[in-house]
């Protein structure tokens, strides 16, 4: 068994952590404060919260939060400490939560429920992109059931990084060598040998990536991978822009609304969604700051049944594998034998952990002299039966 590796912390000027508190919180903190007309107070808080994660010392929640027994529940003893070290996931997850305090998200009173990325969420399917994206899915209908396989995965793995199109072409180039991992074998033969496949689909971002997840789980539905599947989306705000039941909504309307192949995508999703063959689901622990291997029984046992469970996205796989300084050449299977069910990973790597690569891309990889962890621009499919 291989030893329990030491936790991520953001305390090394020079390590990525660090970067996300001292350079990305500041830009979208100020991004925030632009993109609404925030009271006075909210901003502040906004303000406040940003100098106590800098120099500051972790503070509780208001007692009187909602969910204030929660996070006494998911207390590890950082409370107090100073946010740097702490854990980064567990930071990185509570700071999310103090926004939503900041401004007041579940306070009675106007801002009640405005969610502080909307506006992002909601500019990305306004775009060029998307069109182009929906536009193409006209082609994949001329490809053969194995192109079009490669196609929308790559699609749903991608839309991660969203920045890139649906990968049309994907098929026909073979491996992509931005793939470090690739188990997609393992996805279709699980699927495809099952008697009645279910498939949970742990999702991430909203806008491009959402998109791109709803056409799979149509495509899984209409060409029998799946008899049902079950979405499981965030409760509230998190990460930036991960996914609420509003944002399905939203993703669901712009696909229904652009011609040709995706306007009856869009028709298909949405009568499956009424006659349940696809459920949306949501948990407080998917907000949580800790790992998998903390999964409540309730959610266990509801993922337990699951010919797959796929779960999209960085913060996915952290959670999965554990946020930790794993060597990289650490078993994937291993770390996952705990999972409730059989798991892939669709996550594109912006963080430091990677585990389950095998010596020589480790050895491609940094060869390179690239920050290849946290780019963004490589992707890996780890799968685990
Ligand atoms: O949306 P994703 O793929 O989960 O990425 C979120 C990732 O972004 C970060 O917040 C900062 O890059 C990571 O810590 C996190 O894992």
């Amino acid at each position: 068994m291989t030893n329990v590796a030491d936790a991520i912390v953001s305390d090394q000027p020079d390590s990525f952590a660090w970067g996300v508190w001292n350079k990305r919180h500041p830009v979208l903190i100020k991004q925030i404060q632009e993109a609404f007309p925030y009271p006075a107070e909210a901003r502040g808080n906004l303000d406040a919260l940003l100098k106590e994660t800098l120099s500051g010392t972790i503070q509780r929640l208001p007692v009187d939060a909602h969910d204030y027994a929660l996070w006494e529940e998911w207390d590890r003893g950082w409370y107090g400490g100073s946010w740097l070290s702490a854990p980064f996931l567990w930071a990185e997850s509570f700071f999310y939560r103090r926004l939503l305090e900041a401004v007041g998200y579940f306070r009675p009173g106007a801002w009640r429920g405005i969610d502080l990325f909307g506006p992002a969420k909601r500019a990305e399917l306004d775009t060029q992109a998307v069109e182009t994206e929906l536009a193409a899915l006209d082609d994949v209908a001329g490809l053969g059931l194995a192109e079009q396989r490669r196609a929308l995965l790559l699609a749903a793995l991608w839309g991660n990084r969203a920045d890139l199109g649906f990968r049309i072409t994907a098929a026909a180039e073979g491996p992509a060598t931005d793939l470090v991992a690739d188990d997609s074998g393992l996805i279709w033969s699980l699927l495809d040998t099952a008697e009645d496949p279910v498939v949970h689909l742990v999702t991430d971002n909203s806008g491009r990536e959402l998109l791109a997840d709803l056409i799979l789980v149509d495509h899984l539905l209409a060409t029998g991978a799946a008899a049902r599947v079950v979405m499981h989306l965030k409760p509230q705000p998190y990460y930036v822009s991960d996914a609420t039941g509003a944002d399905v909504l939203d993703v669901l309307r712009r696909i229904t609304r652009a011609p040709g192949t995706a306007a009856k995508t869009g028709q298909r999703l949405w009568a499956a969604l009424a006659d349940g063959t696809i459920s949306l689901r949501t948990h407080a622990f998917w907000c949580a700051p800790l790992s998998f291997r903390h999964l409540p029984a309730d959610l266990a046992a509801d993922l337990a049944p699951a010919t797959l469970t796929i779960l999209k996205g960085d913060l996915n796989h952290r959670r999965l594998v554990g946020d930790r300084a794993w060597p990289p050449t650490t078993q994937f299977a291993e770390l996952t034998a705990y999972f409730p069910s059989p798991v892939a990973t669709l996550r594109t790597l912006k963080s430091d952990v990677a585990v389950g690569l095998t010596p020589p891309t480790v050895a491609r990889l940094d060869a390179t002299g690239t920050a290849w962890r946290t780019s963004g621009e490589y992707a890996l499919i780890q799968v685990r039966r």
